[in-house]
């Protein structure tokens, strides 16, 4: 292979068919990428390959969902990508912003389908009114809190919608832009950009941690994490070794902190503090049963439960879990990973935190897990 130097250029002519094979693999692999010239020195000089000249010349990217590449079209508000905010369903961002245009009911409904340019243009033309009721808040239209409702909609959509998650991602530290014919008064172009890429930090964020391999939900949507699920997702049993803390006091595991509330009496505390495993604590705890000859603290002591346990036993949980997924930064990154999938305590020993012997147990368990991922959710959106 020749090489030849000129002003500005450095060129290779190949001299054999070996050589244009290889050079043939090497510009493909190469392509679109930048070079830099490193190393030059009296006895040589080294080109080293920078990447794709996008990224490394970090050339901006206009986000729009016409006329742009096709690539980047899940991250306009426009594109259909499904997602719910609380609890309501919204085809697409601009079906959510565009019906607070509204002010009935069944109109927002009506707009939340939409997506593409009807949605952009469900609203009549003309100004709007100077402020807008959600959520039973009135709110000044264009104001810090109508901006903020547009950062939780595009936050909640990019935590559920796969496809616009993965464009985001892919737009890796390019500037994102946001020009479109006409600017928005509501929400400037410059400003819409800027929340794409917050929100695209909080994404790479999380990925930090190797959540490029976080694990997905089986193909059916569903985590049974007791069970079938129990290796990759056993994370999210009250039994997972993740000390919390609750009223200045540490717990080994959310069961320990759980089963210690049945009763006041402090010795019972100290014995299920001190209890091994999370296995132990719940035998510790069980009622005293003279048909088992399992044994338990009550048995043991002649005592019972507190009287208002049924009663108060699921929000004592939720305190467990909540404490556990806000103290816990990986295992919330997990918990947030699983997207919108329906989490399932398949416990066929259980059917009150469980599915049960027969699989229609209340699942209680995987419910409070699917609130605290959506309250999460919520929290996890920067706001300005
Ligand atoms: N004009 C345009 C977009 N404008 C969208 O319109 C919304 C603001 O509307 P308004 O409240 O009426 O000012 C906001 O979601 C902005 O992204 N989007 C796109 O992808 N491509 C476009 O060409």
């Amino acid at each position: 292979m020749r090489v030849i130097l000129k002003s500005g250029v450095l060129a290779l002519s190949c001299e054999t068919e070996a050589e244009q094979e290889a050079l043939a693999a090497w510009s493909d692999a190469a392509r679109n990428h930048v070079f830099h010239l490193d190393k030059a020195s009296a006895r040589g000089a080294a080109l080293i390959d920078l990447g794709l000249k996008a990224d490394a010349c970090r050339e901006p990217i206009n986000i729009l969902f016409e006329g742009g590449d096709p690539q980047w079209r899940p991250i306009s508000n426009l594109a259909h990508t499904p997602f719910t905010l609380r609890g309501r369903f919204y085809a697409s961002v601009e079906g959510f912003w565009q019906g607070l245009k509204f002010e009935a009911e069944e109109e927002r409904l009506r707009v939340a389908r939409l997506w593409g340019v009807a949605a952009k243009r469900a609203a009549p033309r003309g100004p709007p009114g100077a402020t807008f009721i959600y959520e039973d808040q009135v709110h000044a239209r264009g104001g810090p809190e109508h901006r903020a409702l547009m950062a939780q909609a595009c936050g909640a959509k990019f935590n559920q919608n796969a496809a616009a998650r993965e464009a985001l991602l892919a737009t890796r530290e390019r500037p994102l832009t946001h020009r479109a014919r006409r600017d928005s008064e509501t929400i400037p172009g410059a400003l819409m950009a800027d929340m794409w890429m917050r929100l695209r930090a909080r994404l790479q964020d999380a990925t930090g941690i190797g959540v490029q391999d976080l694990a997905k939900p089986e193909a059916d949507g569903r985590i049974l994490y007791f069970a079938r699920d129990r290796e990759t997702f056993g994370f999210m049993s009250h039994f997972h070794p993740a000390p919390i803390e609750i009223d200045g006091e540490t717990w080994a595991t959310a069961e320990h902190f759980y089963q210690a509330q049945k009763s006041f009496d402090p010795a019972y505390r100290a014995a299920i503090r001190a209890a091994e495993t999370p296995g132990a604590a719940k035998q510790l705890a069980a009622r005293p049963d003279p048909r088992r000859a399992r044994r338990s603290w009550f048995a043991d002591f002649a005592q019972e439960p507190r009287a208002d346990w049924p009663e108060v036993k699921l929000d004592l949980m939720r305190r467990a879990d909540w404490a556990k997924f806000t103290q816990h930064e990986t295992l919330q990154k997990r918990l947030l990973a699983t997207g919108t999938a329906e989490l399932v305590e398949d416990s066929p020993y259980d059917a009150f935190w469980g599915t049960g012997p027969d699989g229609a147990g209340l699942n209680w368990a995987g419910r409070v897990l699917m609130e605290i991922r959506e309250k999460l959710r919520d929290l996890a959106i920067p706001t300005h």
